[in-house]
């Protein structure tokens, strides 16, 4: 049974539709991270989980029950589930204990049970013999170990973070980062994390989801993410992508034969003969010393000790930029022959669920738009 199901799920505010149909299944023990640009929905999404927002259409259920959908609509606090903030929001006035305990009040639990579950929590993210100090004596990253063990406390069945590292530094992400992982792997609690930050999601989820403009473009592992992006949008945000117009002449044993720059090539992925993009990172091109595809240098820069150059392909339609990296600094305006060394094929017709306006489009409405 999953802990997590939607199904079609809306949530409009006013005229944006800040959640526009998502429909995904979480196992249980998973921990997901919902990533994507600002103001895609990741917040509303975990929010509509939480009960803090209720669907305008469709249904959400965890661990089988259901909590929102027509006729019916559970409370956050009878779901069974912690919530984590950026901004902590712990009681300033009491002490570490006090707030972990404010957030069993409603378990009414015996003072021995509360002590106990109280210590452990606070076993849990490191902080025991802390007890007694208040928000003010805390560095950034204990007050937000303090709010995740008044989640961890309640022992809920699913815990909802929404951006809880963004008001740390670099440091204290990493290292939280990691607290979370090990807390999630002794625990098989179910975690959904909110970030925009890839990396952060890729280095804390088994499971990413990736959103855009209210839609779930893609749910699946990071490495599957990374090498058999489902749309173009996921090619391009996962890893800093770009997408290259390419004729698809024939696809077989999960390769398709793509005509670029006048000659054919076969490059893994899944899309019928026709137009496609060929998705590429900057480890899927190695400058070669002949015979390969001819690009312009555009720009570079410095990046993790070799030059990262952006650079136009020669003889592609509208959209034929790509990255890669060299050992030296490139000349303005050189022409660099570089060799595929990776890729992935998908069809162009994807792109057209991408933006509001397309959806539009595709809706029937505002066609002349
Ligand atoms: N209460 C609200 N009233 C009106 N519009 C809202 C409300 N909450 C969210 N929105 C809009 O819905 C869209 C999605 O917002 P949401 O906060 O879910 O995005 P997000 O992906 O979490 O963004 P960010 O990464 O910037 O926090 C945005 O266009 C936002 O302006």
């Amino acid at each position: 049974m999953a802990a997590i199901e939607m199904e079609a799920v809306v949530r409009a505010f006013g005229a944006t539709r800040a959640v526009n149909g998502v429909s995904l299944a979480v196992p249980p023990g998973a921990f997901l991270a919902l990533l994507g640009p600002s103001g895609c929905g990741k917040t509303t999404l975990l929010r509509l989980i939480a009960g803090l927002e209720r669907p305008d259409a469709g249904r959400i259920a965890l661990g089988g029950r259901l909590v929102a959908g027509p006729g019916r609509f559970v409370a956050p606090e009878a779901r069974g589930l912690g919530m984590v903030f950026q901004s902590y929001a712990l009681w300033p006035h009491m002490t570490v204990a006090g707030n972990i305990r404010f957030g069993l009040r409603i378990q009414r639990l015996s003072y021995a049970e509360e002590r106990a579950r109280i210590g452990e929590a606070l076993e849990m993210v490191g902080l025991s013999g802390m007890a007694d100090r208040r928000p003010h004596q805390l560095s950034g990253g204990q007050r937000q170990r303090v709010a995740l063990a008044r989640s961890l406390a309640v022992r809920p069945g699913l815990i909802l973070l929404d951006e809880p590292l963004a008001n740390l530094d670099a440091h204290l992400r990493e290292t939280m980062l990691a607290e979370f992982r090990r807390i999630h792997a002794a625990l098989r609690t179910t975690f959904v994390f909110v970030t925009h930050d890839q990396d952060e999601a890729m280095a804390v989820a088994g499971l990413v989801g990736v959103m855009n403009a209210g839609r779930l473009e893609q749910l699946a592992s990071p490495a599957d993410l990374y090498r058999r992006p489902a749309t173009p949008m996921v090619a391009r945000f996962v890893g800093r992508g770009r997408t290259v117009p390419v004729q698809v002449l024939g696809r077989s044993g999960g390769l398709c034969r793509i005509a670029v720059q006048g000659r054919v090539v076969a490059v893994p992925g899944d899309a019928p003969p026709g137009p496609g993009w060929l998705c590429l990172r900057p480890r899927d091109l190695a400058a070669t010393a002949g015979g390969g595809l001819r690009a312009r240098v555009l720009d570079h820069r410095f990046q993790g000790g070799g030059h990262l150059v952006t650079a136009a392909l020669e003889h592609v339609e509208d959209g034929g930029t790509v990255d890669f990296t060299l050992p030296r600094p490139p000349h303005p305006g050189e022409t660099v022959e570089l060799s595929l060394t990776g890729g992935w094929i998908l069809p162009r017709e994807a792109l057209r669920a991408e933006t509001p306006l397309q959806h539009r489009l595709l809706a029937g409405a505002g066609a002349d738009a």
